[in-house]
């Protein structure tokens, strides 16, 4: 931690910024103005760290920083650590200024955001966000805007927390092409999911213990229906095929319905149950069409994210060049969320101060995203049936019928009444329609009680 230097720019503004560090050039230019939106979990964290690491900052970028205001909804709120003199509930105002050089949006949601952005680059600030609901829903046009503005636009914190995961996909990797991008990308579902599988413990019980912990929000359903991973999924699977994907396009399961059952029925199979962010190019050249998923899918014990315990994230990315590449850290939490957002303020800060300019928005291949219906995947598939002659040969004629082939089937004891008996199917890879379509015509066979679960099984 170093001492910070008083503020030059009057009562309005903090100094972020002292000294260069020794050996390093000190700053000759004015500083940089930063405005910050929103003092949350990741906010608060941002605002520290600005304050805290200000001598390093104005070293690592050739200048100092000032934070110049605090975007809050109530500004007699106490935050620790932070001069509340910073606090405005006057947003608007904040990006209006006209001599803010940047802005950190870490508010949330659609709106007041987009349209803070929006006047904040009109204004000419580079924005920094780590807002992926914003991002999938409008991000072109927030490039648009940053692009007719002339100033930069960057989100490392909005997929995988600090998982530098948007810099690899938009920078390092671009000269490669990425085939895959397969990934585990909501830390709440990782913990809620690993806790199933390693303590036993049911849904319900796993789930309040997320909230205790401060993984979860009050109201968890952005993230146990796989709304926050599709926003995620969205966002990756524009930057590593070059097109527009939003989050409306991503195919989306949550993993609310899981049981304990499916989770002894992945053990039993040597599988554990991951929410995994699925992002894939299907056919060749320009023909190629984009596959964008989240669901709760079995993954191989020895599969790669299959040890990536906790609320921890990992995104597995496979090209043709450099071939797979997996990226594994923590993906949420005020201060590793606001290591990616302070990385990307240094780099928007250095670019505005050698007055160039970050990457764009690249959607040249304009690949078209493809339904579900067409995604080819395994099946597991547990069904409560009568166990008596003939049954399994009904059940197999059902599958045969709608060209799903059957690598495995087993029966297992049944929990049920006598004459009841649990099938247990695997698939070969087979198309979701038509294996939806099987699922619908088995529930109609006289002979089968329930299908009590269907996950798609990845990996293998
Ligand atoms: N928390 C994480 O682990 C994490 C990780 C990655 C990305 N993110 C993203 O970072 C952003 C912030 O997340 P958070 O966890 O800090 O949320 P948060 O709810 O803790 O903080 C948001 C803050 O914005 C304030 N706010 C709401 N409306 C406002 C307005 N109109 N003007 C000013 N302030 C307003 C709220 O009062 C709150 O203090 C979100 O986009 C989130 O998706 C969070
Ligand atoms: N709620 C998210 C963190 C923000 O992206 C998670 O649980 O991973
Ligand atoms: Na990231």
């Amino acid at each position: 931690m170093t001492e910070t230097a008083q503020s030059p720019a009057g009562p309005d503004a903090v100094p972020v910024a002292g000294p260069a560090a020794d050996g390093a050039t000190p700053p000759t230019e004015q500083p940089l103005k930063v405005a910050l939106l929103g003092c949350g979990v990741v906010g608060s964290e941002v605002a520290r760290m600005l304050v805290d690491s200000a001598d390093d900052f104005t070293a690592r970028i050739g200048r100092p920083l000032e934070l110049v205001g605090i975007g809050v909804r109530r500004a007699g709120v106490e935050r620790p650590g932070i001069d509340s003199a910073l606090f405005t509930t006057d947003t608007e105002a904040l990006v209006r200024r006209g001599d803010v050089d940047l802005v950190i949006e870490v508010i949330g949601g659609i709106e007041p955001a987009k349209s803070l952005i929006l006047t904040a680059m009109e204004h000419g600030a580079s924005v920094v966000t780590a807002n992926k609901a914003l991002l999938a829903e409008a991000g072109t046009d927030l490039f648009s805007a940053a692009e007719a503005a002339g100033v930069d636009l960057y989100f490392e914190a909005a997929v995988a927390g600090a998982i530098p995961i948007i810099r690899p996909l938009r920078e390092s990797l671009v000269g490669d092409e990425i085939t895959a991008v397969m990934g585990i990308v909501n830390g709440t579902t990782n913990f809620i999911l690993d806790k199933m599988h390693g303590q036993g413990t049911g849904y319900a019980d796993a789930l309040a213990e997320a909230q205790a912990l401060g993984y979860a929000e009050a109201d968890p359903t952005a993230d146990v229906e796989g709304f926050d991973a599709a926003a995620k999924a969205a966002i990756l699977a524009g930057l590593a095929f070059h097109s527009r994907v939003r989050g409306v396009e991503v195919h989306r399961e949550g993993i609310t319905e899981i049981t304990r059952s499916d989770i002894a029925s992945a053990k039993a199979m040597g599988c554990v149950v991951k929410l995994l962010a699925i992002c894939e190019l299907s056919g060749e050249g320009a023909e190629a069409t984009i596959n964008a998923r989240v669901h709760p899918a079995m993954i191989p014990e020895d599969h790669p994210l299959a040890s990536v315990g906790g609320a921890y994230n990992a995104v597995f990315v496979e090209s043709k060049a450099a071939g797979r590449l997996m990226f594994y850290g923590p993906g949420a939490g005020g201060s590793p969320t606001a290591s990616a957002v302070l990385g990307d303020l240094v780099t928007v800060a250095r670019n505005r101060t050698r007055h160039t300019r970050g990457p764009g928005e690249s959607t040249y291949a304009q690949r078209p995203v493809h339904s579900i219906g067409e995604v080819v995947t395994r099946y597991h598939l547990s069904l409560e049936v009568d166990d008596r002659a003939g049954v399994l040969a009904a059940i197999a004629q059902c599958f045969a019928e709608h060209e799903v082939s059957v690598q495995t089937l087993r029966q297992v004891a049944s929990p049920g009444e006598d004459g009841e008996a649990r099938l247990v199917v695997v698939t070969h890879p087979a198309k979701d329609a038509a294996l939806a379509a099987c699922v619908r015509a088995l529930d109609e066979l006289p002979a089968v009680h329930e299908v009590l679960s269907v996950m798609r099984v990845e990996g293998l």
